[in-house]
């Protein structure tokens, strides 16, 4: 049985929500919520649902969670958190907890990472340096530029980005063959370690209408994508493309493909968000640790209310176990 470490993230959004939600029917996993008690027994109260907290055994085996109670390792708030309102000084309780989670996922305390919503600009404000999850545990773990996948919880949708947390205007000149070899050496290796599918078919956008019309809407995809692509294709890689993103996510291209990598933000994820919010995972590739995620943020608005869904994070939470198996070679 897994032991999944769940960061509840932004103390004034749902994520306190979430972690009190998911802890009212039994799971078969160990899931210790790395965040402040006091926090998450106010929440449970304003909500009006039970919540007991219990002390996690790190040295102990993991053991399932049962209905209404959930595992806790204890890291304070700085100030009180209210439910919608954002305060600077509790980016550093934020982060905490991520340090926290990603300390005992290496030293193999905890088996995976499963993350709330944070707010990337309040951390900004507080001067911390922050754009996303994703590239702050790459640091924490010392790795490479991981690659940033949502999958819906069937797997039925895979996109991959090439770029991330960037302006669009930082697009064109953050895309080089370097990156896209990393990039798509990554989501070939990861996608059979920790999902189960050998040679996976990564079909790959262009990054210009029509993926450039032959050179005359932009050249990026005839002097760095093709070739990137081709390079791939001579290491063993099974990329396809650059085929152009309005068309590429039909069912004619998607019927016979793996993952679909996106050349920045919003050309892949509004599509997989359309199809699928709130059953969709946000996945960390190339990490040394399993890190699944919720798809949606920190929706300020619904904290404390009874509108709060709970798909994507039941949905990361199964997804970091099926990972944490398949890595195990279950
Ligand atoms: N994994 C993450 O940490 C993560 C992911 C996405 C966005 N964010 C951050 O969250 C903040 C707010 O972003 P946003 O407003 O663009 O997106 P958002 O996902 O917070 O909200 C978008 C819409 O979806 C609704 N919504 C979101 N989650 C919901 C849930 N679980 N149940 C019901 N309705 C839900 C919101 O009420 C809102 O209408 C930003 O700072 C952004 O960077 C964090
Ligand atoms: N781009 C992500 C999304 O839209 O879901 C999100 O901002 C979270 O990114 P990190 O996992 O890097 O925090």
């Amino acid at each position: 049985m897994p032991r999944l470490l769940l960061t509840p993230g932004e103390p004034a959004g749902i994520g306190p929500d979430l972690a009190v939600r998911i802890a009212q029917h039994a799971h078969a996993a160990e899931i210790v919520a790395v965040a402040d008690p006091a926090l998450l027994r106010e929440r449970a109260a304003h909500i009006g649902l039970p919540l007991q907290l219990d002390p996690v055994d790190y040295g102990a085996a993991p053991a399932p969670q049962c209905a209404g109670r959930l595992r806790i390792d204890p890291i304070p708030l700085t100030r009180p958190a209210t439910a919608g309102r954002l305060e600077p000084d509790n980016a550093p309780y934020v982060l905490a907890t991520l340090d926290r989670a990603v300390d005992l996922c290496r030293r193999r305390s905890a088996d995976a990472l499963v993350t709330g919503p944070v707010n990337k600009a309040v951390i900004n404000q507080a001067g911390f340096a922050f754009t996303g999850h994703t590239g702050y545990l790459a640091a924490r773990c010392e790795s490479p530029a991981p690659v940033m996948m949502l999958t819906t919880d069937d797997g039925s949708l895979r996109v991959t980005l090439a770029t991330v947390h960037i302006p669009l205007a930082a697009v064109p000149s953050a895309i080089n063959d370097t990156d896209l070899a990393h990039t798509l050496d990554t989501i070939h290796t990861e996608l059979a370690a920790r999902f189960g599918i050998a040679c996976p078919r990564i079909l790959v956008a262009g990054l210009n209408p029509h993926a450039g019309e032959n050179g005359y809407l932009g050249h990026e995809e005839i002097d760095i994508i093709g070739p990137a692509v081709e390079a791939a294709r001579a290491r063993g890689i099974d990329a396809v493309g650059p085929l152009p993103a309005d068309t590429l996510f039909t069912r004619h291209h998607l019927a016979n493909a793996d993952v679909v990598l996106a050349m920045y933000h919003d050309q892949g994820l509004p599509v997989i968000k359309h199809l699928g919010f709130s059953r969709t995972v946000n996945v960390s590739l190339g990490l040394p640790i399993v890190r699944t995620s919720v798809d949606h943020g920190t929706a300020l608005e619904l904290a404390g209310t009874d509108r709060v869904d709970c798909g994507s994070l039941e949905a990361a939470l199964k997804i970091a176990s099926h990972m944490v198996a398949s890595s195990h070679g279950a």
